[in-house]
């Protein structure tokens, strides 16, 4: 399994980095990295980068370079909270591993939560019913905890609070752990790579439809083909396919394509996606916004933050760079990279709060995952014969993994489907079937 995330966080748990070795070391890669000739970094953030968590008034939590001093502050704080978090996430992500397994075996499954299912029984798929929130309630997790800890790792990763779903909570826990890793040069690297191992023939442009169309290649024996409909450079044109596979989230604002042509149509859901607002500033940070009266004394590389409607910020961070990091342990009074997300765009006047100087501002503002509503039903995988929707995913938990896993997923489901090999679909109690076979 390889565990790549774009988000850079990897704060509290490194107290108990000792515990985590064998995280995401003990399975093999899924994306190969040596198939896409990737390099693997580490740390996400800014090594010697520490983290605070800030309240919109003060900060509630900082940390110490210093280890032992963490670990005696997050006692104080928090009591076993952290220790228990991390046997909590890593209780599912076990059972969440069990895909590599099921996949290396060719085994498919035709829904989303089907998969899930066939991960953690009943749990898993309850764990889309309910909140982050009270499913660490339920499971002992102090309120102080859930608002100092787990909604400002919910607010980095998702953009929302502890009302999103536990199932996207626990992953985005995970993405707070120690022990992930990035890749050197940019995770777009992992797409490029797939792209050119698969030796794809790509067509950049948009797909505007998908036809139904049934084709008489010899009498009585109708055959259903689509006939796609994309716009390229050089203009309006498409060509004809058996099996078609959508790897955008569908929706009015995103990918908007039309299916025609279809008995029965294809179905519509609900797919809001959440607006999430990154500004990446090359400045200095202004220490006294954040409650510093000696900005020297200030050495933070990240800040997370709690849920307060008074905060126009979700997150703050030293950007470390995507290739060789130079300077390592320097931090960051000096003028660095910050990477801030919010949930609308920064106006002048909040930049100039949060920064004391800067020479550059880059903002995308994009819908970069779901807006998580518990309770959630995920979009079908198969929305027509043989089309295809990978990112129905999403609506359990967006993450790059999570597509990945779901771009397998309907590979083997398109193969099985097409030769009707039944018995690698949807099978019950794959865990212990698979205990007996190497
Ligand atoms: C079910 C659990 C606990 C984990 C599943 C494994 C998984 C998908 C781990 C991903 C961890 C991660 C890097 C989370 C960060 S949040 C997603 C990030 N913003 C992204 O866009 O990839």
């Amino acid at each position: 399994m390889a565990t790549i995330s774009s988000s850079g966080s990897n704060s509290l748990a490194a107290c108990f980095e000792h515990l985590d070795k064998r995280r995401f070391h003990r399975h093999p890669p899924f994306i190969s990295i040596k198939l896409l000739n990737i390099a693997v970094r580490l740390q996400l953030l800014v090594p010697g980068s520490l983290t605070g968590i800030y309240n919109g008034e003060e900060f509630v939590f900082e940390e110490s370079s210093w280890y032992i001093v963490n670990l005696l502050k997050l006692l104080w704080h928090y009591g076993l909270n952290p220790l228990r978090m991390y046997m909590w996430v890593e209780d599912i992500l076990d059972k969440f591993m069990r895909i590599y397994r099921y996949q290396t075996h060719d085994y498919a499954f035709s829904s989303n939560e089907r998969l899930l299912h066939a991960l953690g029984g009943n749990d898993f798929t309850r764990m889309l019913n309910q909140t982050i929130d009270e499913a660490m309630q339920k499971a002992g997790f102090s309120l102080k905890f859930i608002n100092e800890v787990v909604c400002p790792a919910m607010r980095v990763n998702y953009g929302q609070g502890v009302n999103i779903n536990s199932f996207v909570g626990a992953v985005s826990l995970a993405g707070v752990e120690s022990g992930l890793w990035s890749v050197k040069g940019g995770n777009k690297l992992v797409c490029t790579g797939l792209i050119y191992a698969s030796k794809a023939e790509v067509i950049p442009g948009t797909v505007l439809s998908i036809d139904g169309v049934t084709e008489l290649f010899s009498p009585g024996d109708p055959v259903k083909l689509y006939q796609v409909t994309y716009n390229t450079t050089s203009g309006l044109t498409g060509d004809t396919y058996d099996i078609v596979v959508i790897a955008a989230p569908l929706g009015r604002k995103m990918a908007d394509i039309a299916f025609k042509n279809f008995d029965p149509p294809v179905p519509d859901f609900p797919n809001p996606y959440h607006q999430t607002v990154v500004t990446f500033v090359h400045g200095r940070l202004n220490a006294s916004f954040f409650g510093y009266r000696d900005p020297s004394t200030f050495h933070l590389g990240a800040i997370f933050t709690t849920e307060n409607p008074k905060l126009f910020i979700n997150s703050l961070g030293v950007v470390s760079p995507v290739g060789d990091v130079g300077g390592e342990g320097k931090l960051p009074l000096q003028s660095a990279v910050w990477k801030v997300f919010s949930k609308e765009v920064l106006t002048k006047e909040q930049l100039n709060l949060l920064f004391s100087s800067y020479d550059s501002v880059k903002m995308k503002k994009w819908l970069a995952y779901p807006h998580y509503s518990p309770p959630e039903k995920c979009p079908p995988i198969v929305l027509h014969d043989n089309i295809y929707y990978l990112n129905g995913i999403e609506r359990a938990a967006s993450a790059m993994e999570m597509s990945v896993i779901a771009a397998k997923n309907t590979a083997l489901l398109a193969y099985h489907r097409w030769y009707g090999n039944t018995d690698r679909i949807d099978q019950e109690d794959l865990h212990e079937k698979l205990k007996t076979e190497l």
